[in-house]
């Protein structure tokens, strides 16, 4: 083992000196967003490991079976569910928590109560898992003044009042990608540490992309504006190149290749999904919020994104998210129709 290049390594800025040095900006700050975030990145460690051993311990699958032992298997997305609401509960900093596997929202008890919600989509692209395709984590944090009394209304919040938000990619490496309002950052696992490494610091998205990315099957209901957008993503009219497609059905994966390589995804609505398929707060708020943070844009078809206020824990909407140029165009067609 070459000692010499370990020791080297020490200097490298893992995701907890990243959120330490951050917190030290911030005098009057008693390190609960930390502890809030160290948890989150255990959970995200935890279905890493899940997910890499999936085949191999058979938690691909329906929940209920029982494996050799005769333990009851939980399928991915169930099991995932379960760490997150375990580590988010355990860090003592929160008090209402939202996931995409519960219909209810989870209060967390007096006792282990603190200031921060928590919204989250603990195995985002379910439809890939079998399969060994990119699938992820996402989440949206918000904070009210204490949790001593927590209400539903503290989470159907507009996304532009999110504290933090961020997505953990479990695909050929693990990526974490998190932002608290200032810009984004990407930490890749190291397996042989067990750390996040800084490795994409300060994201931008480029202004314009040379990618689009949508379920094409749905073509045939989508309203004129989504049609003529990707109508003009092939046959642009003003000399510049197609753009290419490239669609895995996980959004996290979709909006990370978004993110890094620039251009739009969409996920709009059609006249079987009025509203689209995504969730306002696990799933379009956090994506935005990154997003607006990385320079780009997201808007609903008819508004901002972040503007939105929900008025229901599971509420949808259309999205459309991306390089800031490429969402433009997208605007200006649905200011189009709307005057028609
Ligand atoms: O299969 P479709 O209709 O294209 O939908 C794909 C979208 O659905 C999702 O898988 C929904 O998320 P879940 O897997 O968390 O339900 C997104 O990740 C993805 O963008
Ligand atoms: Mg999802
Ligand atoms: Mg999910």
């Amino acid at each position: 083992m070459d000692h010499e290049a370990d020791a080297h390594r020490t200097d490298l800025m893992t995701i907890t000196r990243y959120v330490l040095n951050e917190q030290s900006k911030h005098p009057e700050s008693r390190g609960d967003f930390t502890i809030l975030l160290s948890h989150i990145v255990l959970g995200c460690k935890f279905v890493c490991t899940a997910v890499n051993k999936a085949g191999l311990a058979k938690l691909i699958g329906l929940a209920g079976e029982t494996n050799v032992q005769g333990e009851e298997q939980k399928k991915l997305d169930v099991l995932s569910n379960e760490v997150f609401i375990k580590a988010l509960v355990s860090s003592g900093r929160t008090c209402i928590l939202v996931s995409e596997e519960d219909e209810e929202a989870t209060f967390v008890e007096p006792a282990l109560r603190g200031k921060y919600c928590v919204v989250f989509d603990p195995l985002d692209g379910s439809s890939n898992i079998d399969c060994g395709v990119s699938i992820g984590t996402i989440f949206g944090i918000y904070a009210i003044k204490d949790g001593v009394d927590p209400k539903i209304e503290d989470v159907l919040q507009p996304g532009k009042n999110m504290v933090a938000a961020g997505y953990c990619m479990y695909g050929s490496s693990c990526t974490l990608v998190l932002s608290t309002g200032k810009g984004v950052n990407g930490f890749t696992l190291d397996p042989s540490l067990g750390e996040f490494i800084l490795t994409h610091p300060d994201i931008k998205i480029p202004k314009k992309g040379k990618i689009y990315s949508v379920n094409e099957g749905n073509a045939k209901n989508w309203d004129a504006a989504t049609a003529k957008y990707v109508e003009k993503c092939k046959y642009p009219q003003d000399g510049s190149p197609a753009k290419s497609l490239r669609y895995i059905g996980s959004m996290v994966a979709d909006v990370h290749r978004t993110l890094l390589y620039g251009g739009i995804f969409l996920y709009p609505a059609d006249k079987k999904s009025p509203n689209g398929k995504l969730r306002v707060l696990y799933e379009v708020f956090p994506m935005s919020y990154l997003m607006e943070q990385a320079g780009g844009q997201a808007f609903t078809g008819k508004q901002r994104a972040l503007d939105l206020l929900p008025t229901k824990i599971h509420e949808r909407s259309p999205i459309f998210l991306g390089s800031y140029d490429d969402v433009e165009v997208i605007k200006a067609l649905y200011a189009d129709e709307g005057k028609k």
